[in-house]
């Protein structure tokens, strides 16, 4: 059997405003470092240990794998970083609230772009583009592939090459492994693994900082389909909240 662990980042500064974030890097809110460190612990007590991580390459999940890793008494173990874990482009949408977005362009729209397979949010500006070629984080993409916006198709054809080529290898060596990425990122990943058709894929929300462990067979296929959050009923509560996103006002940060 192989152990894989889903996480996706603590509540960061755009988060706790409801404003799409996708490829803007936000820090994580205090409220996200003492998730992250909650995770941590959840991971200790469970006694799943992670051998290797892999993270995206944008700050809050780097800290989230970072504190979580302090947590669960593992600080020095092998971490990757990757673009091709980062958060969906989220287009135009990027640093708009969503209660905003949700009021001029209708409930269907919103939730096509937020929630669909297939649909991409209206392109960023071409010079955002320009701006994220300079960035030595995402060297090995190409110029002219990077993105201004992205649907759940295009994250998950730029997701599943480094799924089979750096996260596989590990999981076949019999390594627990620790995924620390985003909202879409991690929900193609989740669609990948559970074979999740189209019309499945609007209901899947996933929290931040809820640990998601996944057993898998020899064929890494998933022992029980949708896998098991540490602390089920804590995850159901705030999937639910990523759900209602859109309709509720932001937090105060603390
Ligand atoms: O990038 C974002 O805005 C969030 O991390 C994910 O947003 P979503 O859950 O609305 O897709």
């Amino acid at each position: 059997m192989r152990t894989l662990i889903l996480l996706r980042h603590g509540e960061s500064g755009w988060n706790s405003q409801n404003r799409f974030t996708g490829w803007i890097d936000v820090d994580l809110t205090p409220r996200g470092e003492r998730q992250a460190r909650h995770s941590g612990r959840l991971l200790r007590e469970a006694g799943l240990l992670p051998d290797l991580v892999h993270t995206s390459v944008l700050t809050r999940a780097i800290r989230t794998a970072t504190l979580t890793l302090e947590a669960a008494g593992r600080p020095r173990i092998p971490v990757t970083r990757n673009w091709r874990l980062n958060e969906r482009h989220y287009g135009a949408l990027q640093g708009r609230e969503k209660n905003a977005v949700l009021r001029e362009f209708g409930e269907e729209r919103f939730r096509r772009w937020r929630r669909s397979y297939d649909a991409a949010p209206p392109p960023a500006a071409p010079d955002t583009a320009r701006g994220l070629a300079c960035d030595p984080r995402h060297a090995g993409l190409p110029h002219e592939s990077m993105p201004r916006t992205e649907s759940l198709a295009d994250v998950t054809a730029r997701l599943l090459p480094y799924w089979h080529d750096a996260v596989v290898p590990g999981l076949r060596a019999g390594r627990t492994t620790l995924v620390v990425a985003h909202s879409n990122s991690l929900r193609a990943l989740v669609a990948h693994l559970d074979r999740l058709s189209p019309e499945e894929l609007p209901a899947l929300d996933i929290p931040t900082a809820m640990p998601l462990r996944y057993d898998l067979d020899e064929h890494l296929v998933p022992l029980v389909r949708g896998g098991r959050y540490l602390d089920p009923e804590a995850a159901a509560a705030a999937a639910a909240e990523v759900a209602a996103e859109g309709s509720r006002s932001s937090r105060p940060t603390r």
